[in-house]
Parts: C-alpha cells; structure tokens; sequence
C-alpha cells in the first residue's frame, strides 16, 4: 500500500488506529481451545469485530512463532484473511528483524512478498545494508524501530553520539538511504515528551506509536506534537483491545474499545485536519 492510500483511509475512517493481533492462548476465550486454529478463529473475531474503526492491523511474530508450525500456518491464514477481506487495511508484520544484506534480502521476501504484509518493523544498528532490502519493494515500507516503549530504550537510544542521542541519528541517517520515502519510524507513546524534537527531524514520516492502553501511554499526549501536516500517526493497541473481554463476547468487547479509540481519534482529527 502506499503511503498516500494510507493517508486516504486515516481520512475516511476518521481513524488512525493500528490493532495489534498478539494472540497469547492461555488469554482467549477458552470455548476456542476446541477450534481446529484456535489462533485464527480469535484473531478473525477481532478483526471482523473491529474493522471498521481501525486502518492496520499489526501481529507481533513472535506471538505465532512461539507456537512453532501450527502459529505460522495462524499468522499466514491471518494475513490471508486481511488481504483478501480487507484489501484497504495496512497490514504490519512486527518481526523487529536485522541483519546482513544478504539475510535481510531473505527476511524481505518472507514478510514483504511470501506473506505480503505492506510494512515489517526493523531493528536499525546494523545500518543501512540492513535496512535498504527492504525498502527494494515496491510500496512497501519497513518501520524503523526509533525511540521504543520500553524502560530499556534509555540504555542506549537516548545517548548521546556526536552530541546527539543515537535516535536522532538513526532518523536523520536513515533519511539518506536509498528508497527512504518508504521509511516509517517506531516512537513510544510513553516517550510522548519527545515527539517535538522527533517531528523536527522527520516532518511528514509515518510514526507506528506503540504504548497507549496497558503500557500506560496517553493518545492525547502523542497527538500534541506528534501528528504530521498529513496526520503520519498509527497509534497501535493491543492487550487494551483484544483482550477487552475474556469470555465469550471478547469480539464484541474489542469491537466497542476499537470504536471508543475511533471516536477520541475522529475528535482529535476534526480538529487538525
Ligand atoms: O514495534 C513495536 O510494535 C513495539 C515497539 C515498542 O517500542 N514498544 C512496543 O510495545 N511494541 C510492540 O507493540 C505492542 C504493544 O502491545 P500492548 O502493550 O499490548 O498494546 C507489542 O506487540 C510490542 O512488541
């Protein structure tokens, strides 16, 4: 999808809401233990249940991997489903990859055209022969990880390297590799204090904000300096919506905090836009 078919749909839905499809079996419904996929048959109630509030859709790979064969053969029948149901969704494979130019090529191909997902997150440090691979598709986009969620991103993405900390040179470098314009960047909505800076460096860039709901991070904080002339926000929820409810209306429970996401989105939105 390109970046300006993503902009049409956030204007359309009123939306900016990427959901995340985390799909842990000891958290769902346990009447779906009994299905033949029991990963599928949730992440489909999700999906149908929230459609229409959200514009991307992001499985976390590891939440498939960790179930071996059966959790790929999920995570495929997953993306399978978006793309021919709901062709105008954004689709994100969160696989945090990185590598070598030649490994990379191979982690491009299995997410960007063997599962076609439009975008796959990417771990910048091993630099731009890592990274440009990915961006050799077509539009497609790979999301650079920035200044993450985690307590952890003060380890190293907030020091200082060449007077500046090593997340602002990861956006300002990346900004000078091939296909850069199909760069998209990975900002915490717990780090929402830097969004200021962040939007200085990289105006008009895509941010995928992870953190709002149960990692304690605030929409309202992220949209304050986050948003672009362009909205380039997908704020990403996950346990917050699947896992709304844990009984039999867990569809249902996602689909209204889904739309009460939607309608705080649609209220920020009249106002910018
Ligand atoms: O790349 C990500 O999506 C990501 C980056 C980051 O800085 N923090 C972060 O939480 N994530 C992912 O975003 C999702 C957040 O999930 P919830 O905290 O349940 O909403 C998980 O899949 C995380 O792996």
């Amino acid at each position: 999808m390109t970046t300006d078919q993503l902009v049409f749909e956030i204007k359309r839905k009123k939306s900016f809401l990427c959901i995340g499809l985390d799909v842990d079996l000891d958290k769902i419904p346990s009447f779906l233990l009994e299905e033949e996929d029991p990963i599928f048959s949730f992440n489909k109630g999700i999906i149908d249940a929230t459609h229409q509030y959200a514009v991307a859709y992001k499985p976390n790979i590891a939440f498939y991997e960790a179930y071996g064969l059966k959790g790929w053969k999920s995570l495929e029948r997953t993306i399978e489903y978006l793309n021919q149901n709901y062709p105008s969704i954004f689709t994100i494979a969160d696989a945090k990859r990185g590598d070598i130019g030649n490994t990379a090529s191979m982690y491009a191909k299995a997410f960007l055209e063997t599962l076609n997902f439009d975008s796959i997150t990417i771990a910048p440090y091993m630099g731009r022969d890592s990274v440009e691979p990915f961006l050799d598709f077509p539009n497609k986009h790979a999301i650079l990880l920035a200044l993450t969620s985690n307590e952890g991103a003060y380890d190293f993405q907030t020091k200082k390297m060449n007077g500046k900390f090593l997340y602002q040179e990861v956006l300002e470098t990346s900004k000078s590799w091939k296909n850069s314009e199909q760069l998209m960047y990975v900002v915490g909505a717990t780090k929402a204090e830097y969004f200021k800076e962040i939007r200085k460096i990289v105006p008009k860039a895509f941010l995928l904000v992870p953190g709002i709901g149960a990692q304690g991070g605030n929409l309202q904080d992220v949209c304050k300096y986050g948003l672009s002339p362009d909205v380039g926000l997908l704020v990403n929820s996950s346990r917050g919506i699947i896992y709304a409810s844990k009984a039999s209306d867990f569809a249902e429970a996602a689909g209204k905090e889904a739309s009460r996401l939607q309608k705080e989105m649609e209220a920020i939105l009249e106002e910018w836009l």
